[in-house]
């Protein structure tokens, strides 16, 4: 802590003339990087990168300390040329500290509230029911299907509009966006050409604005089905929010719900191949709870106490977002430079041998010894289990949304499968990263039902939840109609 007392800087590598650290800056698996460097320079470590001061906090009360009490200072985002480029600074979760950011998170808050969120849980859990049904008929194809889900969930909520398939035209064109931006925003990126960001801003504004223009007309129609976009078009003007600023509010909020949960999920099933004991414990704690005769619902969960310290230590061992997102600062008289741009290594502090034992091991026990999953005895009070949803303003508001579906397809998955490895799954650990956002590489496995009753119950849930589905199924074209009939509405 003494460093942030101080007026000198944080220790770090050495620097060169004029570019600092540039050329040793870690452009991929950069957490691994700041990893080791936090394990030499400390729980707070500073690198220059040409004029400008990166920050990379790996000690969980320092990041309190400043992202939590000192949250009105370190509230703001580095600034994203590239970003803004195609935005127009309207991406909530990049864009400055300011108005136009105030605004949107009023927004966003509103609307994602636990009891607001509450009332999304019908096609949360139909949505869930197809996954296992999806992967119940074709195994195989399991990221394709949590790939579908993640999408077609958040569209449903936001825009009111579901993807029965992953070649839905809606689910397509968003993934072709998101690979569009993502590529385009990413560090190390090739510079950012104006002719390309004015093509991917028509791509991103033709979708948002599609979408946007399609819950308006559903309205008008008197077709609503309660989803965020309706009660946000509702409450506009109270809001202060004009109509680019409501259709990047929508659009970003998918981004925002789709590539995170996916990542959770991919991850949840690779520990589960590969620690196959936590599994098993896992399903007899099912087994005995919830038993065979019925698909588990939420409020199961609070009897379930090594499923819940599973979903805590799949955020600990493989975080969706090993830095968190960076934040910046505009704190003056400090010995952080006013400008820095702050990382909180969360995959240091996951994987931090001081703080937990043997923290290379998925080991869900460790949540069942103490709360925040450490050693015994440590002082972890600025660890909760939100840690992996980040700190202060700038933290996750979709994180209810986001845990209420954690919560349902953990428990689904455990009570109706089994995951096994399948020969390539030595290499299933390993993560890829894109500085922000990890997932697991491409793994197989095999997923097979537990029992054949099991197998019954998903079917016939999922003809069952027919109702919900078409709730949110609007201009389905040809195949998903077919689609829709041939599987479900026979
Ligand atoms: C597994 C699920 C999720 C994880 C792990 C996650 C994690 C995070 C993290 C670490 C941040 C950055 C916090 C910081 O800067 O300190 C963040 C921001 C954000 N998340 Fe999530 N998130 C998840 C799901 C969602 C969902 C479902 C939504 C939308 C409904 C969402 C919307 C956002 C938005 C809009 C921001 C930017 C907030 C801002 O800059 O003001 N996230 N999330």
């Amino acid at each position: 802590m003494s460093a942030l007392g101080t007026k000198t800087s944080p220790p770090g590598p050495p620097t060169l003339p004029l570019i600092g650290n540039l050329h040793i800056f870690p452009r991929e698996s950069t957490h691994l990087q700041f990893t080791e460097w936090a394990r030499k320079y400390g729980g707070i470590f500073s690198l220059k990168i040409g004029t400008g001061t990166v920050i990379v906090i790996t000690c969980p009360d320092i990041a309190n300390e400043l992202l939590e009490k000192r949250s009105a200072t370190t509230a703001d985002r580095p600034s994203l040329y590239a970003a803004d480029l195609v935005t127009g600074g309207l991406h909530i979760a990049l864009i400055r500290y300011g108005d136009t950011w105030r605004a949107l998170r009023r927004a966003a808050h509103s609307i994602l509230t636990p009891k607001a969120t509450a009332r999304h849980l019908p096609i949360q859990i139909a949505e869930a029911t197809q996954l296992l049904y999806d992967m119940l008929c074709t195994p195989e194809y399991f990221n394709k299907h949590i790939k579908r889900y993640s999408s077609s969930v958040i569209m449903s909520v936001m825009h009111g509009k579901r993807s029965p398939r992953y070649e839905t035209p809606e689910t397509a064109d968003f993934f072709r966006l998101e690979q569009e931006w993502t590529t385009f925003i990413a560090p190390g990126a090739t510079p950012p050409w104006k002719d390309t960001a004015a093509r991917i801003r028509k791509m991103q504004r033709g979708f948002f604005f599609r979408l946007l223009a399609a819950t308006e007309e559903r309205v008008q129609r008197g077709e609503q089905n309660g989803s965020y976009m309706e009660e946000l078009l509702e409450k506009r003007d109270e809001l202060r929010l004009d109509t680019d600023m409501t259709a990047y509010l929508g659009g970003t909020l998918i981004e925002g719900g789709s590539e995170t949960t996916s990542s959770f999920l991919n991850s949840f099933i690779l520990c589960m191949v590969a620690y196959p004991e936590a599994l098993k414990k896992a399903q007899e704690e099912m087994d005995r709870v919830v038993g065979q005769d019925r698909v588990p619902n939420l409020s199961d969960l609070q009897n379930l106490p090594y499923v819940r310290a599973v979903i805590l230590e799949t955020h600990r061992f493989r975080p969706v977002a090993p830095l968190l997102f960076p934040h910046a600062t505009t704190y003056k008289n400090y010995s952080i430079p006013a400008g820095s741009t702050i990382f909180v290594n969360y995959w240091g502090i996951s994987q931090d041998p001081t703080l937990y034992d043997a923290p290379d091991v998925f080991c869900p026990t460790r949540y069942l010894l103490t709360q925040n999953g450490t050693k015994l005895g440590m002082k972890t009070s600025s660890m909760g289990p939100t840690l992996a949803f980040g700190f202060g303003r700038r933290s996750c508001p979709g994180i209810h949304l986001a845990e209420n579906a954690i919560n349902i397809h953990v428990m689904n998955l455990i009570w109706a499968f089994n995951f096994e490895p399948a020969l390539d799954v030595d290499s299933c650990t390993e993560s890829i990263h894109s500085m922000i956002l990890t997932k697991p590489l491409p793994f197989n496995c095999r997923i097979t039902p537990r029992t054949a009753e099991k197998a019954e119950i998903i079917r016939r849930e999922f003809v069952d939840a027919a109702g919900t589905y078409r709730k949110f199924e609007f201009g389905l074209s040809q195949e998903d109609r077919e689609f829709v009939l041939n599987s479900r509405d026979r």
